[in-house]
This record gives C-alpha cells, structure tokens and sequence, in this order.
C-alpha cells in the first residue's frame, strides 16, 4: 500500500489528507522509450501486429476491443422511437423537471458540476478544436456566480482550463485526478488534489510508446491529459481499428498498472487507483465543507461513461441529481437527461433565472 497526500486548503489553514491508495510498490519505471521507427519500419509493425494477431489467436481478444470500440459509439439514431419514449419516462427531460428540482433545492446549496466534451462543447472531430462557444461561457460564468461550480473532465486540468477560461471555478481535470479550486489572486491555489501523482513517469513512458506505435494508422491521435492518456480514433477509418487495437494493447501489456476504458471513439488510458469522477465530487463536497451534510444538492451533468461514476455516487448519497446528455437511450444512473450541450446551456440559464427571481423578486438580464 502507498500512501498519498491530498493536501486541501482553504486559503487560511490546510490540512494534509492521507488518501491510502491499493498501489503496490514494484518497479512502475523500468521502460525505456524505443527509437522511432522509419516508414519501413512502420510497415514492418504492421505486419508484425497482424502475424501476431493470426499466430497466438490474437483475434479473439482484438474483435473483442473492436467490439466494445464500436459499442461505446453507437451510430446516431432518430430520437423518436419506442426505446426512446419509454427511456424518456424513466429518465425524463431534466427541462421539463426543472420545477422539481428547483423544490428539492428549498433550504439547500446548489454545487454544481460539469463534464466538458460533450456537455458544455460539442463533439468535434479535432480534440484541439471542441471549443465552448460564448453563450455557453457566459452561462456558465452566471452559474457561477450564485453556486461552487467544479469542471470534472477527462481532459488535463489546464487544457480544459484553457478552453473554459473561468478562473472562478473549481477544475478537476484527468478524470478527477487533478483538482484545483479557484486562485485567490495570489497564485495561492485552494484546493490541491493530485492521487495519482506518482503514475506521472510512465503516463509519459506510454505517451511516447503510444505515439510511435500509432504513428502510421492515419487519423490516430494520442493525446496526453497529464495523470491519463487518450487515443482517439474518430478519424481512423473502421478497418484499421483492429490495428490501433492490437498497436495500443501491445504497449499497455507491459503496464499492469495501467487500465483502460471505451469513450466516445477514444480509448482512454488510466492508472489503476480507486479514484474516479465520483470521487473527485466526494473530494470537492468534503472541501466545500458538505462532506455530511443535508444541506447540499449537487447537481451533475456529463454525457461520458466516466460520468457514470459520478451520477452512481449521486445515487448513493440519495443526494441531488446525475443529468445524462444524450439524444439516445443509455444504461445511465442518472436521474435526468438533456439532449445536447445547447439545451445543457438553456437549462443552466434558466437555473440562473430561477435564482434571480427566488433571490431579488425580479430576473437580472
Ligand atoms: O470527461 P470529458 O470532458 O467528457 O472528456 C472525455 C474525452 O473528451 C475529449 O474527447 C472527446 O471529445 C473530442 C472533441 O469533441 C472528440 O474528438 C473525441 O472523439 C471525444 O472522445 C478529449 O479529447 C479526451 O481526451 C477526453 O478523454
């Protein structure tokens, strides 16, 4: 067992959280960075990926991760079917709730957290480019203003900081692994939490490996998001999928401890700590000084897997509300659903407007 420390802070006083984590201590650091392959060489790995793909009944396993790839981005279908409208009463339009949830809020603060892709951006082909337009920003801005608002991304804190640019809020990037609450101003940040902290070294071995490895399949992309890795192959044509597969999954044979989950056509790369976007909302109640109490509604809106883990700890607490972004049905712990970031935007606004009139009898434009 390792034990690592979380240190949190209010600004005034800190405290040093001992977060024990079920890590062993072997070796995590012995990988040496191959040289980079030439254009033959490319081939050659190609080659050889499928040589063994077909020699050590490799397929198998490599149908199966081109399976779970393709089930985890599901073509789009039309909203209106009759698996649509009866997923639609069990998870209803958190818009149409909203009165609801508004009641439930009555003698409670409102924390409010949001996934980024896919939730305040569109998905976009280029991951450099799922830019938050300005209404969205202003939205979020407002929110802010009245509620703690906490950004929980897949991304790396700062790049998802960089596309938000609100430096009021919490931020807890690489999938919760990395939290930072809002500056004080004086490059004094309040909240620190970084668990996985000493999987830094061969985060970036596998960076690099990842790279090399995938540099011939066009459209593969590896993006680094500091603690965790992903490998987009939105823009890999289908038939090469088994090869990104076997490519990826070569190079994380030699990491055990280092684990991997299907996004929406990402393969993203983690360490193997009991951490998650669920704990990082645990994480940032506690500091908010909400740890036990009745007096809180979080509200949590994402439209990922990851967010699954969030919305079940939502679940858990019987505590507040998991809003799922999706036009499709989804297995989902969450309670409600919105259909896309624009409606996502709509209903922050209309939070906003609530709490203007609730607060001052009249709505502030
Ligand atoms: O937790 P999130 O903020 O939802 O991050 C999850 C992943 O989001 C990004 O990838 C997704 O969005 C891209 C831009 O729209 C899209 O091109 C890609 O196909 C999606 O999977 C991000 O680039 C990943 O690193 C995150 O893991």
């Amino acid at each position: 067992m390792t034990n690592q420390n979380v240190v949190v802070s209010d600004g005034k006083s800190s405290m040093k959280v001992a977060v024990a984590m079920a890590m062993s201590n072997t070796s995590l650091f012995s990988q040496a960075v191959p040289k980079p392959p030439t254009w033959s060489a490319g081939r050659f790995v190609r080659r050889k990926a499928v040589k063994k793909l077909e020699s050590q009944g490799g397929p198998h396993k490599i149908n199966a991760w081109v399976d779970s790839m393709r089930a985890s981005s599901p073509a789009k279908s039309p909203p209106s079917s009759p698996e649509h409208d009866s997923w639609m009463v069990t998870h209803p339009s958190a818009m149409d709730m909203f009165d609801e949830i508004a009641r439930s809020s009555k003698g409670k603060k409102i924390v409010m957290f949001l996934d980024y892709d896919g939730t305040l951006s569109p998905i976009v082909q280029d991951p450099d480019r799922a830019f938050m337009s300005e209404d969205m920003r202003a939205a979020v801005k407002a929110v802010a203003r009245y509620f703690p608002t906490a950004i929980v991304s897949g991304r790396g804190k700062d790049k998802v900081h960089d596309f938000v640019k609100l430096k009021e809020l919490y931020y807890a990037g690489s999938h919760g692994m990395d939290i930072e609450g809002p500056s004080n101003g004086n490059d004094d940040k309040s909240i620190v939490c970084q668990p996985a902290s000493e999987f830094l070294p061969i985060i970036n071995q596998v960076y690099n490996k990842l790279i090399q490895k995938t540099k011939f399949i066009e459209g593969a992309k590896v993006e680094s998001n500091k603690f965790c890795l992903s490998v987009h192959f939105r823009c890999v044509d289908e038939k090469r999928w088994p090869e990104l597969a076997e490519q990826v999954k070569q190079v994380l044979n030699d990491y055990p401890k280092l684990k991997m989950n299907y996004g929406r056509k990402v393969l993203e790369i983690k360490p193997t700590i009991k951490w998650d976007k669920g704990k990082a909302l645990e994480f940032l109640l506690e500091a908010l000084g909400f740890a036990n109490s009745k007096d809180v509604l979080p509200i949590y809106i994402g439209d990922d897997r990851t967010d699954e883990d969030a919305f079940k700890v939502l679940r858990k607490r019987k505590q507040g509300f998991g809003i799922l972004v999706s036009k499709l049905p989804k297995e989902t712990s969450a309670a409600y659903t919105l259909q896309d970031p624009s409606e996502v935007k709509r209903f922050l606004q209309r939070l906003v407007e609530w709490k203007q009139v609730s607060q001052c009898g009249y709505y502030r434009s």
